[in-house]
């Protein structure tokens, strides 16, 4: 079985974990900003964190400030994502107004991924995932927890039916309590690797103890993961600089 995703000549799922930088802007200005910023860092994929944006559902800016991104990152893959404030982003938004603002950007066409809240409920989640296929857009679904790392057999659970939403990339992340919840996760992921996962599969626990969960993707299975170019955004994140040199001394013998 193929468990890899190609985006543009990006192929997620096989040897070391991609990196991905978020980033983040309230204006096309200040988004072309931190992309420029995070472009010299050599990214395998750019994440666009749009519920930072100021004009999101304004067709016209959201579209220009697609193009303009676009420009500045020519061929690297953009995975555009509204994180909202129960998953810990900066969108207040209601069920139906994420679907919305989601299939919006999902009918621009310029994204290459789009994450995927599951949190919405299946019919949401399956809804914008077969829009985005129907586009060619690839899916990550995701789903967070801020509070606490939910048992292992959960946190599988999550990820197989994100798998059976058809997903193209089922991705967790967990806030470990102890040092022991960092261990969970990793298990968990390792059990999906082996056992369960038909696709490639995210998952950080994020947080100071989670940091070692970002770096050994390429042991345990997890296909990509979040460094910074400046801002986190999500705790637990490390320069992306560093975290390719990490990623590189790991993979050594
Ligand atoms: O889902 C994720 C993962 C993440 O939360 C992290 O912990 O690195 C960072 C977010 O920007 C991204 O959308």
């Amino acid at each position: 079985m193929d468990k890899t995703v190609q985006v543009r000549d990006l192929v997620i799922g096989e040897g070391r974990p991609k990196i991905c930088i978020p980033v983040m802007g309230s204006t096309t200005e200040t988004l072309k900003e931190a992309a420029g910023h995070a472009m010299k860092k050599h990214p395998d994929l750019i994440e666009w964190r749009a519920d930072y944006f100021a004009d999101i559902e304004n067709e016209e800016v959201r579209r220009q400030a697609f193009d303009e991104l676009r420009e500045i990152l020519g061929e690297v893959p953009l995975l555009f994502t509204i994180r909202t404030r129960r998953e810990g982003g900066e969108a207040d938004l209601s069920a139906d107004q994420y679907l919305k603002v989601v299939s919006d950007a999902i009918r621009d066409e310029k994204a290459d991924l789009v994450d995927v809240e599951i949190s919405h409920g299946d019919d949401i989640a399956f809804m914008l995932i077969s829009l985005a296929h129907e586009f060619g857009i690839k899916t990550i679904a995701s789903s967070h927890d801020f509070s606490q790392t939910p048992k292992k057999e959960q946190i599988i659970m999550t990820l197989c039916k994100m798998q059976e939403l058809e997903a193209d990339i089922p991705k967790m992340a967990v806030m470990p309590q102890r040092e022991r919840d960092v261990l969970v996760l990793l298990d968990a992921t390792l059990s999906m690797k082996e056992l369960h996962a038909q696709t490639p599969v995210i998952t950080m626990a994020m947080g100071r103890n989670g940091v070692v969960s970002r770096l050994s993707g390429e042991v345990f299975g997890s296909a990509v993961t979040f460094g910074t170019a400046g801002a986190q955004s999500a705790p637990g994140q490390i320069d992306a600089e560093e975290l390719r040199k990490i990623l590189e001394l790991l993979a050594v013998v």
